[in-house]
C-alpha cells in the first residue's frame, strides 16, 4: 500500500497581475521521496514552491502539507526552506547564524547545542563555525544556508537551487546528505537546473510556462521522449529541441 502523500497540490493556479505563473498543477509528494522540479527561467518552480511552504497564496485550488491545508503557520515550523538567496547575517559567525535561527525554531539548551553540531557535520562546516560569514566562500555559504533550514529537523525539506555554486566533489557530498536524509523518511523538494542532480531525484517535475507538463522516474521520462540524456529530455520537454 503507498503511504499518503506528504505534500498533496491541487488544480493550483496562480497569475501575477495579467500574467499566468502557474496552471492547474496537481502534484503529490510521498515520505522519504526526492522530487525534482526542473523548467526553464521563469517555467513557475520558485513560485510553485512558495505557494506549498505557504509564502504566497494560491488564486485557486488548494494545497497540504502533511495533512493541513496551506497555509498554516504549525506546519510551516515542520517544513525546512532554503530560498535561492541565501539570508545570512554577514557580520555574525556561523555558529552565530546557526544559534540564531535555532532560537526562531524554540530550540533550547542541550537539544539546539546537539542539532547545531549534527547539522554542521552534516554539510561539514564543523571546523569553520566560529569564522565570520563575510569571509565564506560562496559555497560554504550555501552549505550554511542548508543547515539552517535542517535545524528543525524538517519533515519536508524544500531546497530551491540548493548547489548553485558549489564544486561538483561538494556536490555529491550534499546529495549524499539528502540520501541519508530520505533514508529517515524526510521528503526533499528540490528545483535544479543541474541535469546530474535531477537524475539523482526519484521522480522529475517537467514545468513548463506555469503547467506540469510530464512528472515521472528521470528513466521514464526519457525513454518516453527517446532522449540518450536528461539534457536532451530537458530541451525535449523544454520546447526547444522543437526550435533548433
Ligand atoms: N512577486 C511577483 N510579482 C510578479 N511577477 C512575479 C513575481 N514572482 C515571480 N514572478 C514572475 O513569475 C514567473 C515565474 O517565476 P519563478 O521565479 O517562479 O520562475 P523559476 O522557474 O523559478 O525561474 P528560475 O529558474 O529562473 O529561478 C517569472 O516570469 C517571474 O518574473
Amino acid at each position: 500500500m503507498i503511504a499518503p502523500p506528504i505534500v498533496s497540490v491541487k488544480n493550483l493556479s496562480k497569475s501575477f497581475g495579467k500574467k499566468q505563473i502557474l496552471n492547474q498543477i496537481d502534484l503529490q509528494v510521498y515520505p522519504g521521496e526526492i522530487l525534482g522540479l526542473l523548467g526553464p527561467s521563469g517555467a513557475g518552480k520558485t513560485t510553485l514552491v512558495k505557494e506549498i511552504i505557504g509564502l504566497d497564496l494560491p488564486d485557486s485550488g488548494s494545497i497540504h502539507v502533511l495533512n493541513e491545508k496551506m497555509p498554516n503557520l504549525k506546519t510551516m515550523e515542520k517544513i525546512g526552506y532554503m530560498a535561492q538567496a541565501d539570508a545570512l547575517y554577514q557580520d555574525l559567525t556561523a555558529k552565530e547564524n546557526l544559534d540564531f535561527f535555532a532560537r526562531l525554531y524554540g530550540l533550547k539548551g542541550t537539544e539546539k547545542k546537539s542539532r547545531i553540531e549534527d547539522t554542521a557535520s552534516l554539510v561539514e562546516l564543523s571546523e569553520h563555525l566560529s569564522k565570520p560569514v563575510s569571509q565564506y566562500s560562496g559555497g560554504m555559504k550555501r552549505r550554511l544556508s542548508i543547515c539552517i533550514a535542517l535545524l528543525n529537523n524538517p519533515k519536508l525539506l524544500i531546497l530551491d537551487e540548493p548547489t548553485v555554486g558549489i564544486d561538483p566533489i561538494l556536490r555529491k557530498a550534499i546529495w549524499q546528505t539528502f540520501n541519508h536524509l530520505k533514508e529517515n523518511d524526510t521528503s526533499i523538494i528540490v528545483t535544479t537546473h543541474v541535469m546530474d542532480e535531477a537524475e539523482k531525484c526519484d521522480r522529475l517535475g517537467m514545468i513548463r510556462n506555469g503547467q506540469l507538463i510530464a512528472i515521472d522516474t528521470p528513466k521514464n521520462l526519457m525513454n518516453s521522449c527517446n532522449a540518450q540524456t536528461m539534457e536532451e529530455a530537458f530541451l525535449y520537454y523544454g520546447g526547444l529541441a522543437n526550435e533548433n
